[in-house]
This record gives C-alpha cells, sequence and structure tokens, in this order.
C-alpha cells in the first residue's frame, strides 16, 4: 500500500469530517486512532487519516505525536502531509497549530506552508486572512465562548504568527482566482523574504481546488477539510483514487442506540432540546460530576431503565453562562477533563449493556470516549450530515459497531435523529 495522502488530525471528529470529505471526492480512506499497530489490519486505502487528541493538550506532545504520525505516513509513501485542524482555527497563543506546524515544516523541508481552515460547505471563509463563520467573523461567532479554545480574534495572519516561530504572510483571493500559477510566484515571493507559513484566502470550492492543485507541490499543508478537498480532487485528477470509495457494502449492526453530548456549542444544544420531542434525555449535573459523586452511575441507572425501549440521549451540555460559572468553581482545565472522563464512563458502561451504535456530541468528548473504548479505527459510511459521517469500526473489542463523531458546530437542527435514522 503507497499512500496517495497522508493526513494528521488534531481531534477525532475533525478525522473523521476530513474522512468523510476524502471518501466523497473519490479516495478510499480509513481513519485511524493514534499511529496503529502493525497488528491493525487496513484495507488497501489511498489516504490514511491519523486521529490524534492534540488540539489542546501541552504544545511539546501534540509535537511528539503529530511527528510520530508523519514518520509513520511517510513511511508508507505519502509524499503529501496534511495537518488537519479545525475550520474554526481552534488554538490558543501557546498552540498548537503553530508549534505542530513548525515541527512538521522542519521535517519536511518545505520553505513555506499554506495554510487555510476554509470549508466553505459549512460556511467557514477566509477572507483577507480573515476567518468568517456564516455572516459574522470568528470573533464574533459562538467560538469567542468555547469552553476550551475562545477564539478572540479573527485575523488568522495574527492568530498565526503568535504560535508559530517563523513569519506569516497572506496569500489573497485576487490572487487565488488568478488561478495555481499565480499563487505559486505569490509564495516563492513570500518564501524570498523568509516568510515561511501562508494564510491563503478561499471562499469557494473552486479555490480550494486551485489551493489543492498548489499544495501538491509541497510536502506539508495545514488545514481544514476544505483544503483536503482541494488536494483529494487534485489527486484524483491526476489518475489516483477510486470511483466506488466509500460504497463497500455494510451489513447492519442492530441492538440499542445511545447518544452522548458533551459539546457546549450552540448547535449542539439546540439538538439536545430539539431530541427531547422523540427521545429519553438525560442533563447530567456537571457540577455532581466535578466533585465526584455519583453522576456516573446515576446516569448508567436511568439509562438502563429505558434502552430497551428506544434511544437514548445523556449530556452535559450547558449554556455559556454556565459554563463559565462551572469553570469559575472548579477551573476550565480540569472541568473539561472530569466531564469527558464521566463521558468515557458512561459510553463504557453503556457498551456493557448491549449498545453499538452510539453518536458522540464534541471534539474532546469523541476522543475521550473512543479512546476509553480502545477502537483503532474506523472505515467510512453514508454521510449524515455536512462533515459527519456514519463510521464503522474496525478492529473493536466489542466486534460490529457503528459511532457518529459530531463537531459540536456540524449538523442540522435534528441531528441525533438523522443521525440514528442512517445508523443501522
Ligand atoms: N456543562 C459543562 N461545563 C463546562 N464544561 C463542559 C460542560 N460540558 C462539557 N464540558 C467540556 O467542554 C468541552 C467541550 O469540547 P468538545 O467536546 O470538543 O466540544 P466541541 O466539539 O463543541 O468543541 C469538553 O472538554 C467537555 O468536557
Ligand atoms: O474542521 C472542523 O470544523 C471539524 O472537523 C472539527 O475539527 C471540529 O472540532 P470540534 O468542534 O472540537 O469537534
Amino acid at each position: 500500500m503507497k499512500l496517495a495522502l497522508g493526513c494528521i488530525a488534531d481531534d477525532y471528529t475533525g478525522a473523521s469530517d476530513l474522512a468523510n470529505t476524502l471518501t466523497r471526492a473519490g479516495l478510499r480512506t480509513v481513519q485511524t486512532i493514534g499511529v496503529p499497530s502493525d497488528k491493525l489490519e487496513l484495507p488497501d486505502v489511498d489516504a490514511v487519516v491519523v486521529s490524534l487528541k492534540s488540539r489542546s493538550i501541552e504544545a511539546r506532545l501534540a509535537v511528539t505525536r503529530s511527528r510520530d504520525a508523519d514518520k509513520w505516513l511517510r513511511g508508507r509513501g505519502a509524499e503529501h502531509v496534511l495537518f488537519k485542524i479545525c475550520s474554526t482555527f481552534d488554538s490558543t497563543d501557546a498552540g498548537n497549530i503553530g508549534p505542530v506546524m513548525d515541527a512538521l515544516r522542519g521535517d519536511s523541508g518545505d520553505k513555506i506552508v499554506l495554510v487555510t481552515p476554509a470549508f466553505p460547505e459549512t460556511k467557514r471563509t477566509v477572507y483577507q486572512g480573515n476567518l468568517f463563520v456564516g455572516p459574522v467573523p470568528l470573533n464574533e461567532s459562538p467560538l469567542k465562548d468555547h469552553p476550551l479554545n475562545p477564539m478572540h480574534d479573527s485575523n488568522l495572519v495574527r492568530v498565526l504568527a503568535r504560535q508559530s516561530k517563523t513569519k506569516v504572510g497572506l496569500v489573497d483571493l485576487s490572487t487565488v482566482v488568478r488561478g495555481p500559477e499565480a499563487v505559486r510566484s505569490h509564495l516563492a515571493d513570500l518564501a524570498a523574504k523568509g516568510i515561511g507559513a501562508a494564510i491563503i484566502d478561499a471562499v469557494f470550492d473552486l479555490d480550494l481546488e486551485t489551493i489543492g492543485a498548489v499544495a501538491l507541490d509541497h510536502r506539508l499543508s495545514v488545514g481544514a477539510s476544505g483544503i483536503g478537498l482541494g488536494l483529494a480532487r487534485a489527486l484524483v485528477a491526476a489518475g489516483k483514487g477510486e470511483t466506488d470509495a466509500g460504497r463497500s457494502a455494510q451489513a447492519p449492526v442492530g441492538g440499542p442506540a445511545a447518544c452522548l453530548a458533551g459539546s457546549c456549542s450552540q448547535a449542539t444544544l439546540q439538538q439536545i432540546a430539539n431530541a427531547e420531542e422523540s427521545m429519553a434525555v438525560l442533563h447530567l449535573d456537571p457540577d455532581r460530576i466535578v466533585t465526584g459523586q455519583d453522576e456516573i452511575k446515576r446516569a448508567l441507572a436511568w439509562a438502563a431503565q429505558r434502552i430497551t425501549e428506544g434511544p437514548i440521549l445523556i449530556a452535559s451540555s450547558s449554556t455559556p453562562d454556565q459554563v463559565a460559572a462551572l469553570q469559575s468553581r472548579h477551573g476550565r482545565d480540569a472541568a473539561g477533563h472530569a466531564i469527558e472522563q464521566a463521558m468515557a464512563d458512561i459510553a463504557e458502561g453503556l457498551l456493557q449493556r448491549g449498545v453499538r451504535r452510539l453518536v458522540v456530541a464534541g471534539g474532546e468528548t469523541s476522543g475521550a470516549v473512543v479512546d476509553r473504548l480502545g477502537i483503532p479505527g474506523f472505515l467510512v459510511g453514508p454521510e449524515i450530515a455536512a462533515g459527519v459521517p456514519v463510521l464503522r469500526a474496525v478492529g473493536a473489542r466489542e466486534g460490529e459497531m457503528v459511532l457518529a463523531l459530531k463537531s459540536g458546530n456540524f449538523g442540522g437542527p435534528r441531528f441525533f435523529n438523522d443521525a440514528l435514522d442512517l445508523m443501522h
């Protein structure tokens, strides 16, 4: 197996979003959890997305893990590696996008790296280096209230420069629309000035096709699913990939279904409210979780009484005011970590009670759950919503299982029902 494309994703929902995009664009793709062990049997694929949980950890660790993944992918023939970050550029001034980019660029030998979180299908666009989420700049979007990575600056040239050791430049839309040669020549000018990374504007998929074609001249790029789409289209145009990528027949798994929500995004809060109309919903008490009281036992007892009757949803999600209040009582990291681990405990308990169809909302939450369940990888199934596919576990202890790992911000208002409708 010689990979046409290697990818390193900084969280698990982001990885499944990218795996979905690559599959739909025609690359046979598998998502692995961490660097796969030699024991994991991988099908014949064009792309591997190695999922890390490195978005909100110490920068030094994120760098080491990303470099290990890069080495593994290069060892399988990947000439180009995409470092997949969030389409809302989730990070802090300490990292981890800049430090990981710097390290991977050093290893790749590239003079300059293209960076764009644009993903027009989910309304993330970049203009003059500023990231827009729908109609508003990033710093006016709900991401300003993210529990772990609140985003207060929409100018990505500035944001990345604060995290990176290299100088950061801009390739603006007026250059992108003039096509690949114009972008190449602008990049050469930036590189000659010692600029090692360039935020590149993109508003439409066509812009990403230009970017993908140019990115393939290099060994590394950084971005969200949009640049993944551009890279995949360029690779397919060059004769890589299969026309039936993602169409493998899959037998139904059946059995009880459950949803877990740890995301506090506006989209997820709305989706939970809508789910209350059609399934049993338990709202966890975050304070009781963080102070170590028996909230997990209570949740599992509640679930056991209902799980054979139909799908259930268990949520820790709260509004921004409630999140801020909890964090001021217990600290941001301690609160986040305790709730993630509680979700993982609950997921484990649900599997012991027979659940084999599991939806998880929230990137960090999904990471904690998938790690606990010890699932080594996923094949990509049908798309539930932009950026969210049905995933079929490969090599799971429990055997056949389907999951959906939803980025907090993704999915329509009835996402939980939409997911379960496709998870048989
Ligand atoms: N009620 C709550 N108060 C504070 N933090 C919470 C609460 N519920 C969940 N969290 C934490 O908020 C973070 C949400 O991040 P994540 O799961 O990545 O969601 P998203 O995909 O929206 O970014 C996690 O660390 C989670 O444990
Ligand atoms: O690029 C995106 O927006 C997603 O793929 C993603 O990374 C989402 O992260 P979470 O919101 O933390 O799930």
